[in-house]
């Protein structure tokens, strides 16, 4: 009877089993999936401390770390913090930092003008970071905003953005960086042309060999509410930047936009923000195969830290779930916040 029974189980789980393997063709994805070996000799995608560059937000003053309400975990540094902090990146192993400005209130003016200041705030942390550090990389934003009293990426006049002389503003802005030791010239501000013209200055200064990394596609989201805490330009902003930044439903016109930038001089590109765009990600980088980044920017930085503040989700896994998202989607590597964070994980060997 025994047998019996166990003769009809096995024979039931035998004719299951052809009938799957008839469905499935014998193909059985779940094979290498078993077992946590075969699934570290089949994966795909990576995520290393390489890939990681880290925005850090600078403010005048010493000994200051300045906590960034919006941002949990983030401060604002004055200089010398900010040296502590590229000392720590570069024991992390992150190959470079992106440096970002809030100024005084009284620095800031309808042309941004202080941005042309050789020895301003972003240039003073350029040059403190290099000599303490020099192996760091340092990525330097060439937008007007954090020195407008409008809050604006651009000159303002007569209610608009003006293109061309915003451009010939930021190209004097950049050779001020790159004098001051910034390795990669990042331009945010979305103005048209401004890579050759960026390109055309660095070469006259003799920078040749300071790269451009172009906020390529820089769409108007509402994913960037936090930065603007961190820079002081929340209370500033009158209107939007919708007459500069890329409509979030064009895909087509953002390829364009990078394609001219490519065109211009461009050693890399940038797509922000990162996750609503890993699209775009995908079609820069299988379009133009430059070294292409995903800036996850503040906003969802903070959706992951208050999510995971309130018990709804796994902080450290969603964070490293989504930087891996970058990369599967094509990015050479990323921006982020989490920079210190991931890469003590990626050490630990949990990344
Ligand atoms: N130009 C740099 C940014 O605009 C950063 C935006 C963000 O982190 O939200």
């Amino acid at each position: 009877m025994g047998d019996k029974i166990r003769n009809t189980a096995a024979g039931l789980a035998a004719a299951a089993a052809s009938d799957i393997d008839e469905i499935t063709g014998h193909r059985r994805m779940r094979r290498t999936r078993a077992a946590d070996w075969s699934r570290r000799l089949t994966r795909e995608t990576r995520l290393s401390v390489d890939d990681l560059i880290w925005p850090i937000f600078v403010v005048p003053g010493s000994n200051v770390l300045d906590p960034i309400e919006a941002m949990p975990g983030v401060n604002r540094m004055s200089v010398d913090k900010a040296v502590e902090a590229a000392k720590m990146a570069a024991d992390l192993g992150i190959p470079a930092l992106a440096t970002f400005p809030n100024v005084e209130m009284h620095r800031r003016d309808q042309t941004g003008s202080h941005a042309l200041e050789p020895e301003n705030l972003i240039n003073e942390t350029t040059r403190a970071i290099k000599k303490a550090v020099p192996n760091i990389g340092i990525i330097t934003d060439v937008a007007l905003d954090p020195f407008t009293d409008h809050g604006h990426d651009g000159i303002l006049r007569d209610g608009e953005i003006v293109n061309d002389e915003t451009v010939r503003a930021i190209a004097a802005a950049a050779v001020h960086q790159a004098d001051a030791g910034a390795d990669i010239i990042s331009p945010s501000d979305m103005m048209d042309g401004r890579i050759g013209a960026i390109r055309r200055a660095l070469d006259a200064a003799g920078h040749h060999n300071v790269s451009i990394m172009s906020y390529a596609t820089k769409f108007a989201s509402a994913c960037y509410g936090p930065y603007r805490e961190a820079i002081g330009t929340s209370g500033l902003l009158k209107g939007d930047k919708r007459t500069y930044y890329l409509d979030p439903s064009n895909a087509n016109e953002a390829i364009r936009d990078a394609g001219l930038d490519v065109e211009e001089g461009a050693d890399m590109l940038m797509v922000k923000p990162g996750l609503v765009y890993l699209d775009i990600c995908r079609a820069l980088k299988d379009t133009f195969g430059l070294p292409t980044f995903a800036y996850q920017v503040s906003g969802e930085y903070s959706m992951i830290k208050a999510g995971e503040a309130a018990g709804y989700i796994d902080g450290e896994r969603i964070m490293m779930e989504k930087l891996l998202a970058f990369k599967r989607a094509g990015c050479d590597g990323v921006l982020t916040y989490f920079a210190p964070e991931a890469a003590r994980l990626i050490a630990k060997g949990q990344g």
